[in-house]
């Protein structure tokens, strides 16, 4: 397949940026992962669980632990001038915020100071305890979001976004329209879960926030497209081949044992 960035110099501009969308939506014969739409991703997942008979536990721990090895890979602890990097988690109400619970549970064994703001917790076991076990690893909840973007530019070095993941439609209701709002002013790195959130989930959302890096889980939703942060991977490796095929969702090989890979 040709890429994209060989036609930069010959190919007019629309008909170049056209040539990107069908590379990265996978339409085009490349072995780019195909781009989900909101309800795909929603079939998938449901049949993971009714069909494959995954539990959500076993997958929020496999998808979170991607987004800990990921962040690791693009923001190194030795990266940073301290010792312990501080990473604010930001957790939603649903699974895009059980895999923020389980990320900064990771990302403090890989040597992380992490600190999570948890709102709107679901009243279940499996968030009961996910919360619980961060507790346990001494990873501080936050009970107010910090409301000047200096304060968290000055006492973290990355955000961790788990708002909203492919479940997000419509106007974004409280207290996430505040948070969001700070996140879109603060000046150090989002790496957001699986989608940025507050991002329409197939149509992006230019005036939300924009990421520095993007964590697909399972395969990339169409907003993707969109994003033009520096870390694009894929994680969620446990998509089984058969569904990979009947979603025609052309992942492209996992490295060796990685648990995820850089796709841009
Ligand atoms: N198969 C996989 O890829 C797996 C993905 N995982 C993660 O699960 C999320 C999807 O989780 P789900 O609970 O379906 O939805 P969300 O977390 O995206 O959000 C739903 C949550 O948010 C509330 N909500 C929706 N819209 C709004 C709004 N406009 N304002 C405020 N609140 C809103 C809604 O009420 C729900 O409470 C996926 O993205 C992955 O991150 C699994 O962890 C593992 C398998
Ligand atoms: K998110």
């Amino acid at each position: 397949a040709v890429r994209a960035g060989s036609v930069r110099g010959s190919c007019p501009s629309r008909e170049w940026s056209l040539l990107i969308r069908e590379i990265r939506t996978g339409s085009a014969m490349d072995n780019s992962p195909r781009y989900m739409s909101q309800e795909e991703a929603q079939a998938v997942d449901e049949e993971l669980f009714n069909e494959y008979k995954f539990s959500v536990d076993q997958l929020m721990e496999l998808a979170g632990l991607s987004c800990a090895v990921a962040i690791t890979k693009a923001y190194p602890v030795s990266s940073f001038t301290s010792n312990f990097p501080t990473v604010l988690v930001v957790c939603g109400p649903g699974n895009n915020g059980g895999d923020g619970l389980v990320c900064a549970r990771h990302l403090k064994l890989f040597g992380y100071l992490p600190a999570i703001h948890y709102p709107k917790r679901p009243n279940k076991t499996l968030f009961d305890n996910l919360t619980t076990q961060c507790q346990k690893m001494d990873i501080a909840f936050l009970s107010e979001f910090p409301q000047e973007p200096k304060l968290i530019d000055g006492a973290y070095n990355l955000v961790v976004d788990a708002i909203f993941g492919f479940s997000f439609k419509g106007a974004v209701r409280e207290p996430f329209g505040n948070i969001l709002s700070l996140l879109k002013r603060i000046t150090i790195p989002i790496a957001s879960v699986d989608i940025p959130s507050g991002w329409d989930v197939e149509k992006g959302n230019a005036e939300g926030i924009q990421p520095d890096m993007l964590i697909s889980l399972t395969a990339p939703k169409q907003s993707a497209v969109h994003f033009t942060g520096r870390y694009h991977f894929l994680g969620g490796r446990f998509v089984p081949l058969a569904l990979e095929k009947k979603y025609k969702l052309n992942l492209p090989p996992y490295p060796g044992t990685e648990c995820v890979q850089k796709l841009s």
